[in-house]
């Protein structure tokens, strides 16, 4: 009905539909040309993740596709610890994934075109081999940074529910996020086989919460009795019938006669799936409403490779993503994942059909295509730099982007109990080879990639390159940290790297939320002492959102995370798979300090032997509260930086240029072993070595402005080396800190959170009271799905969402009153809270809501404490109750 006012709007809308018709012939014509060749490696790539909520199947069907693919032979089992992609012992005796795992294998298997034989027609994508990139990522909220990670590499993602939970506070979040990446996804609406499984519900849910239009390309088949016996494939008009407590590979296809006669109740639910199906689409995609044309307004003689291709325009083309494809299955039964591997090849976009990946040159951001085609840097290299002799002329970039061989990001690092250090790439121009020398970005150090490999299950492959679009390993580096870029250059030099602006390339940053909780780590021994210090160093290689540092007064050295259970999984991944033998302490909140006073400008001299080489340098520096609107001086000798945790460096020094000549007559030159650049460096490595431990709590210092004047003929002096210069810094600016505290004490502050409440309305009222008052945080918004942190803006009607009926789902998820009456988890509490009120909360709020509340939480800010309770606080951690 829908369909033939588009209809009438559209045959409106053309003058000449004939032409149009033609048209979207020669559209389909084109597309078939790009349909991928044997050769065309690129386009039969897919880079998958998998994203959903905590225990809502990832990791079993994952096995699944690991073994319908032919990679394993018995499928795992995460109830018994023995699956693929779950590979560290604590994920494995947890039953939840941690790292996420990138595995590769090829569907539809090689030689075995079809899983379901006769089945597929030669032009559908999934009808030939193709490579998935799969990367596994975690569902528990500590690891949002994780998935964050992962997202940044993926071109699709399958984005898994559970059929009887629905949509779940950290689906939202993910989801928002993939938004953000603009990755286009599928849905498998999992575990619907278990008791009160409600499909519709759930597809309902999608709508009103993810602000995005279900396209119900699958729907649940129940027996009489509520048991999934196989599901109903609406694209392709036929129902697949599951051979029960099979492994999921004896599957029997019913054509819609067939399933007429076997069950004519689902043959009518599966047509009118169908014709929902066209409707959206025509809604969406105006070729479809030429499809609809051109077979003669019958929805269901439109042919599958129509409509397949269809849904793969809306998720490819469209910005942001208003329709999703939605499957059905339960994983665990073995019911629907190879319906949802075809799903994966024949819609999801190939690396190419990807927007332009986000770069970072120094200041500019900007698209990598953009970037090598010379645009990025010539029109956002600073002025200063423009002008000196030292500018980066248009010619030379241009003539450095042609000796680009590649460029790649190290997305992950694994220590890899029989294979060592493993390093994930994702390599996005270019081919790194076997042998290529990696200049790291990041780190300013060049590596080889003495050998390459490709990940399948539990097998590793040597192959001689990656190239652009794929995804492999790297064993054997020794310093690549996960998140840092990796550039291939012909005539790189060994020491400096490529030339500018190639050396300091950075693809698809990320930031790093800070750090909330901490432990201390010390080694049982002092001849333990360098074994913990090499496991830290792997743990922060593998993880970046982990941060150590050592307390220059105790010695102590503190491990600081962003979750209880992140630190909980980093101490076991420690002492239980790396072996360190540490007494490590509880997990303690990480407050910080901020400054209250301004300080005098105090300068202090570094003079020692260092290496058997006395060295020697000095820093002035003072220190105050940094104001939110700082506008940094416009002149020439003043160099500000952003530290970690809102602080901020101001150096102010006389007029050099970038090599170091003074360009005012009174002034002193660099020494010819000392450059602009690498002074800078060195100075913000020893003011940021300052503010690790505040003057009066120990707590890193927050919200603090340190300025340094620095000039060649006061702080320099013959023996001067960067290490001395950093080291004086560091102790002006320890100084500096002291003095301000003298003057006003430090206050503290602490991290609070924005975290975000799922209950029922029973209980609703008790969670809300007991947030507010017991645990002094502020509601933001109350409310039912409208609160969603989707950040689609798209409008939803759910009354015009279709959904098969819900015949097993019991009372509670009535599809008629879906919006108004009670339902599942349906109202959102957003609310601020200092995160000491948050410890050990989930137990609390299961006991204010008959166990079914869930929640999530990410650092909003770090706030000022009052006095009250900052003495609270301090009490209490100095044991002192009374
Ligand atoms: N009944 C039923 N149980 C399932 C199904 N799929 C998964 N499960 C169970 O749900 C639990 C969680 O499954 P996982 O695969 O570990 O979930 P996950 O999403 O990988 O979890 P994390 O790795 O912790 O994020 C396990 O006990 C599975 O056996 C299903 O289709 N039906």
């Amino acid at each position: 009905m829908v369909l033939r006012c588009i209809v009438r709007k559209y045959v409106h809308r053309t003058s000449n539909n004939k032409s149009l018709r033609s048209a979207t012939r020669g559209f389909t014509l084109a597309s078939r040309c790009n349909a991928p060749t044997a050769g065309n490696e690129v386009a039969k790539t897919r880079n998958l993740g998998i994203i959903a909520h905590i225990d809502a199947g990832k990791t079993t069907t994952t096995e699944r596709m690991l073994y319908y693919s032919g990679y394993t032979r018995r499928i795992g089992d995460v109830d018994e610890g023995s699956t693929v992609t779950d590979f560290l012992p604590a994920e494995r005796a947890r039953g939840i994934t941690i790292q996420s795992a990138a595995i590769s294998f090829t569907w539809p298997p090689s030689g075995n075109h079809s899983w379901l034989s006769g089945s597929k027609s030669n032009e559908a994508l999934s009808a030939t081999p193709h490579n998935i990139n799969l990367i596994d990522t975690p569902g528990h909220a500590d690891f949002t940074f994780e998935v964050l990670r992962s997202l940044r590499v993926l071109d699709g993602a399958v984005c898994i529910l559970d059929g009887v939970a629905g949509v779940e506070a950290q689906t939202e979040k993910v989801w928002t996020q993939a938004s953000t990446y603009q990755i286009p996804r599928i849905i498998f609406v999992n575990k619907l086989d278990r008791d009160g499984a409600a499909f519709g519900w759930t597809v309902k849910e999608i709508g009103a919460r993810l602000k995005v239009w279900p396209a119900v390309c699958g729907i649940p088949w129940w027996s009489g009795e509520g048991r999934l016996q196989g599901i109903g494939d609406v694209v392709g008009l036929r129902a697949l019938r599951y051979a029960d407590g099979g492994d999921g590979k004896d599957v029997l296809p019913s054509s819609m006669q067939q399933l007429e006669i076997e069950d004519a109740r689902f043959a009518t639910e599966l047509k009118k799936a169908r014709t929902a199906l066209v409707e959206l689409l025509s809604e969406h995609d105006d070729i479809m409403v030429e499809n609809y044309l051109e077979a003669d307004e019958d929805h269901l003689a439109i042919s599958v490779a129509d409509v397949t291709a269809s849904l793969r325009r809306c998720l490819v083309s469209q910005d942001p993503q208003n329709v999703v494809p939605i499957f059905a299955g339960a994983s665990f039964r073995n019911v629907g994942v190879q319906v949802l591997l075809d799903a994966a090849v024949d819609l999801l976009p190939t690396p190419e059909e990807r927007p332009d990946s986000e770069v970072k040159i120094g200041a500019a951001r900007g698209g990598l295509a953009k970037f090598l085609s010379g645009k990025l840097t010539a029109t956002t290299l600073p002025d200063r730099a423009k002008s000196s002799s030292k500018a980066v002329s248009k010619e030379k970039v241009t003539y450095a982007l042609q000796n680009l061989e590649a460029c790649a990001l190290a997305f992950k690092v694994v220590a890899d109990a029989r294979r060592g250090v493993l390093v994930y790439v994702r390599v996005y121009s270019g081919t790194i080879h076997r042998n290529a020398t990696l200049w790291n970005t990041n780190l300013q150090n060049m590596e080889r990639a003495q050998r390459l490999l490709k990940m399948y299950a539990n097998d590793a492959l040597d192959i001689e390159s990656i190239p652009a679009g794929q995804i492999g390993v790297i064993p054997g580096l020794k310093f690549a940290r996960t998140g840092d870029t990796l550039v291939s250059y012909t005539g790189s030099h060994p020491k400096s790297g490529p030339p500018a602006p190639i050396n300091a390339l950075q693809l698809r940053p990320i930031d790093v939320p800070p750090p909330v909780f901490f432990v201390s780590v010390e080694p049982s021994s002092l001849a333990e002492e360098k074994h913990i210090k090499e496991c830290l160093d792997l743990l922060l290689r593998e993880d970046p959102s982990l941060h150590v540092s050592v307390d220059p007064e105790s010695g102590q050295t503190h491990l600081a995370g962003m979750g209880e259970m992140h630190l909980e999984i980093a101490r076991d991944r420690l002492v239980s798979d790396l072996k360190a033998k540490a007494r490590i302490g509880s997990i303690e909140i990480g407050y910080r300090e901020a400054v209250s006073a301004a300080s005098e400008h105090v300068t202090e001299v570094f003079d020692r032997e260092v290496s058997g080489r006395s060295s020697k340098a000095a820093a002035s520096a003072s220190v105050e509260p940094a104001g939110d609107e700082f506008v940094a001086a416009q002149d020439d000798d003043t160099h500000v930086f952003d530290l970690a945790d809102s602080n901020r460096l101001v150096v102010s020094m006389p007029i050099l240029d970038p090599n170091g000549s003074s360009t005012s007559e009174e002034e002193t030159s660099l020494p010819e072993h000392l450059s602009l650049t690498a002074i800078l460096q060195a100075l913000q490595t020893g003011t940021s070595a300052a503010c690790a431990r505040g003057p009066m709590h120990g707590y890193p210092i927050h919200s603090t402005q340190i300025n340094l004047i620095f000039s060649p003929a006061k702080h320099i002096f013959p023996n001067t080396t960067l290490a001395a210069l950093s080291s004086a810094a560091r102790l002006a600016t320890q100084q500096a800190l002291k003095d301000s505290a003298k003057l006003t004490e430090t206050a503290m502050m602490e991290p609070v959170m924005m975290v975000t409440i799922s209950v029922d309305e029973e209980s609703l009222g008790a969670v809300v009271h007991d947030i507010s008052s017991a645990r002094g945080g502020s509601v933001i918004s109350l409310g039912s799905e409208d609160t969603s942190t989707s950040s689609s803006t798209t409008e939803i009607d759910v009354n015009k969402i279709y959904t098969p009926p819900d015949p097993f789902a019991g009372e509670h998820f009535s599809l008629e009153s879906f919006g108004s009456s009670d339902k599942r988890a349906a109202k959102q509490i957003v609310a601020r809270v200092p995160l000491k009120e948050m410890v050990g909360y989930l137990r609390h709020l299961r006991s204010l809501s008959k166990g079914r509340g869930t929640f999530t939480m990410v650092v909003d800010r770090f706030e000022r404490m009052s006095s009250q309770r900052q003495r609270v606080v301090v009490q209490s951690l100095r044991g002192d109750y009374g």
